[in-house]
């Protein structure tokens, strides 16, 4: 087994995992989505207008991302919303406004680990005038950036990265790129996909992107990219749409400014439907989208045939646990980000589970596959890894540290198994920073206690 990447724990840095005093029964309002917050931000940077994103998702992936494009030139204002000042609907929550400029450099892009940063920037960064050198945490360096590199080259873009094939490295743009067609191997992230085609309107000839190699994961992305993209004007063909397999076309066209809502992050609120599920309890997360393309909505399914039932009405979507747990043979590659809190579910189950379609987690925010079986095997767990995944047997868990590797979904996996598992305690609970600031206080609110 490969070990995790991570840092050494100290006892500081140990978070006791509050246990449920029995069912749960509460309201969680989940802040906005990571990956609509950050193709908001790309598409708004990108645009020929001043544009708006609402309810906008604030932590480290989402102020990076922003950062890196105001470093480029692009104005963007915070604001508490009013009708009068923003011309739009009053929409409750925080308001970005963002200005699109000039992009230029030099600049220094820090990308922490965050996968939406380091793939969807690059792109951008060719169509600015001058050195964008790109940056982050240690693990960036290791997560596979070749598909972006190598399809930039070749639509005429010059890359100085000392032949790494990823972080760190330098682009140097031109002020804008020819574009045309290109293809690449995008089994190892779907992000190579989207990074390709946000910036695909603003390139001399468009884009035709074709992926060539494995399976490609995380699909419904791929189509929240795309329907982003033709939200804010761009003229995309895509396979889904009986276009080619695996070749999506952008046409070289100017993109609108947006009054964009951002939905809550369905992934973000897949530790507290799952608190539901463990606990027997109840769960309402309010503006559940009726319709959506992010992977988190696929919890309705996944968790209701792990033992509960949703309903989905104007409140919101409220899930209620059965008080019993089933196992799951699931393949998870169209939503692979769920796997970490599927998999601590199931380490709680009556049955069995086999989750699959996967192999890409190795190269997530930390070896996900390694982390999983490691850190719940640790607690008395029986989880081995397969090819492409996680065989996990359900056998009685006591308490320990549970080790998150600096990875966001590896912490509220161990806050689960902490509700139901007495002395867990979670290795740096603030790396749900990547993603939910606000998570250690969110989850000692679902208890009715404070943190
Ligand atoms: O485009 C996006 O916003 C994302 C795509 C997926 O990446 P991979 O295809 O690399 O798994 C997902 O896991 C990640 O959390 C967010
Ligand atoms: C894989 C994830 O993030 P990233 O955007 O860094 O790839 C995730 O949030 O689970």
């Amino acid at each position: 087994m490969t070990e995790p990447t991570g840092h050494a724990v100290t006892d500081t840095e140990l978070w006791p995992a509050p246990l449920a005093p029995g069912p749960v029964d509460a309201t969680v309002a989940v802040p906005g989505s990571k990956s609509v917050t950050n193709r908001g931000l790309v598409l708004a940077a990108l645009a020929s207008e001043p544009g708006w994103l609402r309810r906008p998702l604030r932590s480290r992936d989402t102020l990076l991302m922003a950062g890196a494009l105001r470093a480029m030139g692009v104005q963007i204002e915070e604001t508490v919303p009013s009708s009068s000042s923003l011309g739009g609907p009053d929409e409750p929550g925080e308001v970005w406004r963002v200005i699109p400029a000039g992009l230029h450099g030099p600049v220094t892009v820090e990308v922490g680990n965050a996968g939406t940063v380091m793939r969807f920037l690059p792109p951008v960064a060719a169509l600015a005038d001058g050195p964008v050198r790109f940056d982050g945490d240690p693990r960036s360096y290791e997560r596979p950036l070749h598909g972006v590199i190598d399809g930039l080259r070749a639509l005429g873009a010059r890359i100085d990265d000392e032949g790494r094939g990823a972080l760190p490295m330098t682009v140097h743009g031109s002020g804008s790129l020819e574009g045309g067609a290109v293809e690449i191997d995008a089994s190892s992230s779907s992000q190579f996909v989207s990074a390709l085609l946000l910036s695909g309107p603003r390139f001399n000839q468009g884009l035709e992107l074709r992926h060539k190699g494995g399976k490609l994961p995380s699909t419904p992305h791929i189509r929240m990219t795309i329907d982003m993209l033709r939200a804010a004007g761009a003229q995309v063909d895509a396979p889904e749409d009986g276009g080619v397999p695996d070749v999506w076309r952008v046409t070289s066209k100017a993109l609108l400014g947006r009054d964009l809502v951002v939905e809550p992050d369905l992934s973000n609120a897949q530790p507290f439907l799952a608190a539901a599920l463990v606990t027997g309890g109840r769960v309402t997360i309010p503006d559940w989208p009726e319709h959506t393309t992010q992977p988190g909505d696929a919890l309705r399914g996944i968790f209701s045939e792990m033992g509960g039932s949703c309903v989905l009405d104007e409140r919101g979507l409220t899930f209620t646990g059965s008080g019993r747990i089933r196992g799951i043979d699931a393949d998870l590659s169209e939503v692979g980000e769920l796997t970490p809190g599927i998999a601590a579910v199931a380490a709680l189950a009556e049955s069995e589970s086999v989750l699959r379609g996967v192999a890409h987690l190795r190269l997530h925010e930390t070896d996900r596959l390694a982390a999983l079986s490691k850190e719940i095997n640790g607690l008395g767990g029986d989880v081995t890894e397969t090819d492409d995944g996680l065989r996990i047997r359900p056998r009685p868990l006591h308490g320990g540290v549970f080790h998150t590797y600096d990875d966001h979904r590896l912490a509220t996996a161990g806050a689960l198994l902490g509700l139901v598992v007495p002395d867990v305690r979670v290795e740096n609970i603030t790396t749900t920073g990547k993603t939910l600031p606000d998570f250690p206080d969110m989850w000692h609110g679902l208890l009715g206690a404070r943190a």
